[in-house]
């Protein structure tokens, strides 16, 4: 028996398609989307069209689900038409829509206490109060509010009834009116954020349970953020950390407890089980060593040699990575910086280090924050499209001070989606025990100097947001 898995992520739409005994993967596919941080919809529901086809179809599967990148504003009316391009999660004009909106409940604490996240440009209620301010005829017509993964598993119905709309705990945790600590919805936050218009918000599946159905008859799970369809994949248990290095930096961890994080660094998410999934989130993942790449005019295994040929901290050179702005810290008009040049150190072998170190040393920021949560990390585990540099890999034992484990490359977001589809079949037992995927654990010596050398370098780049 076969079921498939969808990720819609920020750069493309990738399909796996698993035998459900062994989660062995038959068939995939993949399709590129825009770029931009405004996206119209149905150029993802095109590209997953393309995915789907090129992953050989979805007849033969008995369950699907799709995980997708989060927070993404899908605006319907009350026919199921979308009102307007999506806002996309690494979008930042909500920047001052998020500070009204913290100020409007009276502080971060309030904020944290009552859906455990700190409003930020890349939340959706920020999204939806830049709407209510700048397009309130949009507004005004929004009948309902979605996310991606949402909608492309409505898509996938065929229903353009808004009542058949449904999300998950992990990717709601993610929209700023939802608690992962109740496990609720909190309208009055969405009213909030839509300055008194109350549209509706889809309705929470369990980790294990059918939304609804494709027309072939293939049910279709609850779905889930990317970044919980990466931990299910991966079969994440309290003690393992994730880094993965997408178009975002993402670093997250599961736990049975909430984090309470009133600086508003640590996001409390959930996961795809039923716990939590305390998240940090940068701006500037793995696109930032495409662009130092482009600059140095190398491809990615040239950059990696260079930065490998380089000594640790590239000879006093230290990149700051916030080329588009930057969420965690917040400072969504900051820019990067290149700090430390002097007329001896500027050669490309430490400038491809610098790239590498500043975004390793940008994601280590954001372990730290989990850790002053009180979170344990016993291993770091690196996905992503970024953990395919050589580089990476190798400095980051050095950067995170501990050993790094790297599953082989895979699409884990999809992965993940696949074993909860599996599990859709089976509701009642356990997500089905698929194979661990073959790993290589990473270990250096530590660089504290680096990591000194860097946050030296970023606090002067925070203080020009
Ligand atoms: N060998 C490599 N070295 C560095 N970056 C890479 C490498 N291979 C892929 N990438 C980068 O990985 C990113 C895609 O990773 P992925 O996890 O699929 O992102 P997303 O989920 O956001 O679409 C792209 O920015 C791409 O440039
Ligand atoms: O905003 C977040 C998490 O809070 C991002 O992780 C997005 O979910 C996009 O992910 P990628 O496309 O980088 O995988």
């Amino acid at each position: 028996m076969l079921v498939a898995g969808i990720d819609s992520s920020t750069q493309s739409s990738k399909v796996v398609v698993c035998d459900v005994a062994d989660g062995r993967v038959v068939r995939s596919g993949s399709a590129p989307h825009p770029t931009g941080t405004e996206v119209h919809p149905d150029q993802w529901w095109q590209a997953l069209g393309s995915a789907i086809e090129a992953a050989g179809g979805l007849d033969d599967v008995a369950a699907v689900s799709v995980g997708a990148q989060q927070h993404g504003m899908v605006c319907l009316d009350e026919s199921g038409e979308v009102v307007r391009e999506a806002l996309l999660w690494n979008d930042t004009r909500s920047g001052p829509a998020a500070d009204e909106l913290i100020a409007d409940l009276g502080g971060p604490q309030q904020w944290v206490d009552e859906v455990g996240v700190v409003p930020v440009a890349s939340i959706t209620a920020t999204k939806l109060r830049w709407l209510a301010d700048n397009e309130p005829a949009n507004a005004d017509r929004t009948a309902a509010v979605c996310l991606p993964h949402d909608w492309l598993s409505w898509k996938l119905t065929g229903s353009t009834d808004l009542a058949d709309l449904w999300t998950d705990r992990s990717d709601a945790s993610g929209t700023g009116y939802f608690s992962a600590a109740a496990d609720e919805y909190q309208p009055r936050l969405l009213e909030l954020a839509m300055r008194g218009r109350a549209p509706m918000a889809p309705r929470i599946v369990g980790p294990a349970q059918n939304g609804g159905a494709m027309r072939s008859g293939a049910g279709i799970g609850a779905g889930a953020g990317d970044n919980a369809a990466a931990a299910l994949a991966l079969g994440a248990v309290p003690g393992d950390c994730i880094v993965s290095l997408g178009t975002s930096g993402v670093v997250s961890a599961v736990s049975d407890s909430a984090p309470t994080d009133y600086a508003g660094l640590v996001a409390g998410f959930a996961d795809a089980t039923g716990r939590q999934l305390p998240l940090v989130c940068t701006l500037n993942g793995a696109p930032v060593l495409a662009a130092v790449a482009k600059m140095l005019d190398v491809d990615f295994d040239t950059l990696s040699d260079l930065a490998l040929s380089a000594p640790a901290g590239a000879d006093g050179l230290s990149l700051v990575p916030y080329f588009e702005g930057e969420r965690s810290p917040n400072l969504p008009r900051t820019r990067g910086a290149l700090h430390g040049m002097t007329g001896r150190n500027l050669n490309s072998a430490n400038i491809a280090r610098a790239g590498v170190e500043g975004l390793l040393c940008s994601l280590q920021y954001c372990a730290d924050r989990i850790r002053d949560q009180g979170i344990e990390i016993n291993r770091i585990i690196l996905v992503g499209g970024g953990a395919r540099s050589a580089a990476i890999r190798e400095l980051a034992p050095a950067i995170f001070a501990r050993p790094v484990v790297v599953p082989e490359p895979g699409e884990y977001v999809a992965l993940g989606a696949a074993r909860q589809a599996a599990w859709s079949l089976d509701p009642t037992s356990e997500a089905p025990r698929w194979s661990a995927a073959d790993e290589r654990v990473y270990e250096a010596d530590p660089t504290p100097h680096v990591v000194e050398q860097y946050h030296e370098a970023s606090g002067l780049t925070v203080g020009r947001n």
